[in-house]
């Protein structure tokens, strides 16, 4: 009778041990678990503010000096335009395709034509997902950014040089012509471009950013192209802009053969929920 209590005994002590190993165990789990999901969550805010912020303007009034020494050379722009770029750091320009002087160029495309193109690069699937790069790191998280995209760039891409893209070829050789504009009048001196079709799903966005990196690659001026030309206040996906002076924004509506230009170091922005089946826009970066 003593002996199989002892022996009773006996199992309960042991069963006890084992339970306390396995809730040790259980909470060393935990721990790390939680561990891990906070290391996560730390990831995901970072990737929330992805970019460092953008550098001061030179004073209150100018982010950028830019100095006019040819004017007999403007065609898209005008002085007003320069002021606008070195005071509020971006310009808008409406009727891209037709607001110029060359009688020529007024006649030649239509962005109907071009969206079509697009379209065209789209269903036939040479747009991939978007990345987010920041140091060594990559993100491609849909809340974050959600376009696909396709770079235009003439060294690389197939269609361009095997003329496939007639009608976006003219679009680029235009917004060239906006960078050897710079060049000409206000002795800008860009030779390297990097252009990128991007299409944004019903409900995409982009997070608040910056095009360049203090010290990384040096975009200066970004061009955007808008090509939705049916857009309604009701799509959304205006681009918000930030000024870095006083915090305040400005919202500028995503309309087709709208042209948006601002200076890459120095604009935070961010593009809003856009409500359409496709936000489309072509942008391209003067180095
Ligand atoms: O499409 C836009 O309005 C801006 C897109 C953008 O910010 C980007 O691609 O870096
Ligand atoms: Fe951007």
């Amino acid at each position: 009778m003593y002996a199989i209590r002892e022996r009773e005994r006996e199992r309960v002590f042991i069963l006890l041990i084992v339970l306390f190993k396995t809730n040790t165990i259980y909470f060393y789990l935990c721990r790390d678990i939680s561990q891990i999901l906070s290391l996560l969550n730390q990831r995901q805010k970072q990737q929330v503010e992805p970019t460092v912020a953008a550098p001061s303007p030179i004073n209150k009034d100018k982010y950028v000096e830019l100095k006019i020494v040819d004017d007999s050379k403007f065609n898209y722009f005008n002085k007003q335009d320069i002021i606008d770029l070195e005071t509020k750091g971006y310009l808008v320009k409406d009727q891209f395709l037709t607001n110029t002087k060359d009688q020529q160029e007024q006649q030649q495309l239509s962005i109907q034509d071009i969206y079509l193109e697009c379209d065209g690069l789209y269903e036939s699937k040479k747009l991939k997902e978007a990345n987010m790069s920041r140091g060594d790191g990559k993100w491609n998280d849909k809340s974050i950014r959600s376009d696909s995209l396709v770079w235009l760039n003439k060294e690389t891409n197939k269609d361009l040089q095997e003329g496939r893209l007639p009608n976006i070829s003219k679009l680029l050789q235009r917004i060239d012509n906006l960078r050897i504009e710079l060049n000409n009048t206000i002795n800008y001196a860009s030779e390297k471009t990097q252009t990128q079709l991007a299409i944004y799903p019903n409900g995409g966005r982009y997070v608040k950013h910056c095009d360049s990196f203090l010290g990384g690659n040096s975009r200066r001026i970004t061009i955007i192209y808008y090509l939705n030309y049916e857009w309604k206040q009701q799509d959304g996906g205006q681009l918000r802009l930030y000024d870095g002076r006083n915090g305040s924004t400005s919202d500028v509506d995503p309309i087709g053969d709208r042209v948006l230009i601002f200076l890459s170091e120095h604009i935070e922005h961010e593009v809003l929920e856009s409500n359409c089946d496709k936000r489309m826009a072509i942008t391209t970066w003067l180095y």
